[in-house]
């Protein structure tokens, strides 16, 4: 068995994976995180190997004090992945990217692929049939634009996540619902017509903690898949042991 953690920029998420079956997730803290995995260790004690990736300022160290108890690997660009880098500053990609990619990679061979993921951030990465990685793009993610609007300014109110009612906000709240989540919903479209634009034909992989809302208000149908950071964390774990 092996233990995947996934630490984003909010939250961290931990499924332990029996070959490539998931047989349960956790998300929780940062300020947890000692507490949680001693106890997912403590019921999954057959566990043989920690896999991390991180791009919160969550380090190595965090990790060090389950070194007598199962192998630890915290992912990092040096490691082998799947497919040829051609971001122009490699090291500064996020590894959840690194990892996003790989995944796709490896789950849907030699065609040209776009992994969208809807957390903190919105991340968008292309590999194409050769498996060239090509980049793609950053953007806010939803919590993050209604926090940005309510932070820098003086009369916008902090609002949770409301589906709006029309795309014409006839009062404030209507209107940043309608902002940040019409936004967000058409940017992704937009985005998508663009690829399809370019490319004739590939496939979309959604995940993040927004995967499920968004999945159901795109004008393209995709299915999400909540899981698939860590579904790619344990496939390119897997594929480091083959290629080391
Ligand atoms: N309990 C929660 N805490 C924070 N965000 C949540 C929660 N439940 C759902 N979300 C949604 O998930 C989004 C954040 O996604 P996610 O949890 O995947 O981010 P993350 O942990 O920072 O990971 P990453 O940095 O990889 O994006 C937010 O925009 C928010 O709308
Ligand atoms: C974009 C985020 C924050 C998404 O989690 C992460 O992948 C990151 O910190 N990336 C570094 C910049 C880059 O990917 O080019
Ligand atoms: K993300």
């Amino acid at each position: 068995m092996i233990l995947t953690v996934d630490v984003g920029n909010t939250r961290i998420k931990a499924a332990v994976f029996e070959g490539s079956t998931v047989v349960e997730n956790f998300v929780f803290e940062k300020n947890e995180l000692e507490k949680k995995i001693k106890k997912i260790l403590k019921k999954f004690q057959n566990c043989s190997d920690l896999v991390v990736a991180s791009v919160g300022n969550i380090e190595k160290q965090s990790f060090l004090a389950f070194e007598k108890e199962l192998n630890i690997h915290f992912l990092t660009h040096e490691d082998v992945f799947p497919f040829n880098n051609k971001y122009a500053t490699p090291k500064t990609l996020g590894i959840d990217r690194m990892v996003l990619a790989a995944g796709a990679t490896l789950q849907f061979p030699k065609q040209n692929r776009l992994v969208i993921d809807a957390g903190t951030c919105i991340t968008y990465d292309f590999i194409d049939e050769k498996d060239n990685y090509l980049g793609g793009a950053i953007s806010p993610g939803l919590r993050l634009r209604y926090e940005a609007l309510h932070n820098f300014t003086a009369r916008l109110p902090l609002l949770t996540l409301e589906s709006p009612e029309h795309y014409i906000g006839n009062s404030t709240k209507e209107a940043i619902h309608s902002g940040v989540v019409n936004g967000f919903v058409y940017e992704i479209d937009g985005f998508i017509d663009e690829y399809r634009a370019n490319f004739s034909n590939f496939i979309i992989i959604l995940t993040g903690g927004d995967a499920d809302f968004l999945a159901k208000r795109l004008k393209n149908t995709i299915f999400a898949n909540s899981n698939f950071l860590l579904e790619s964390l344990s496939q390119t774990f897997q594929y480091k042991i083959d290629n080391d």
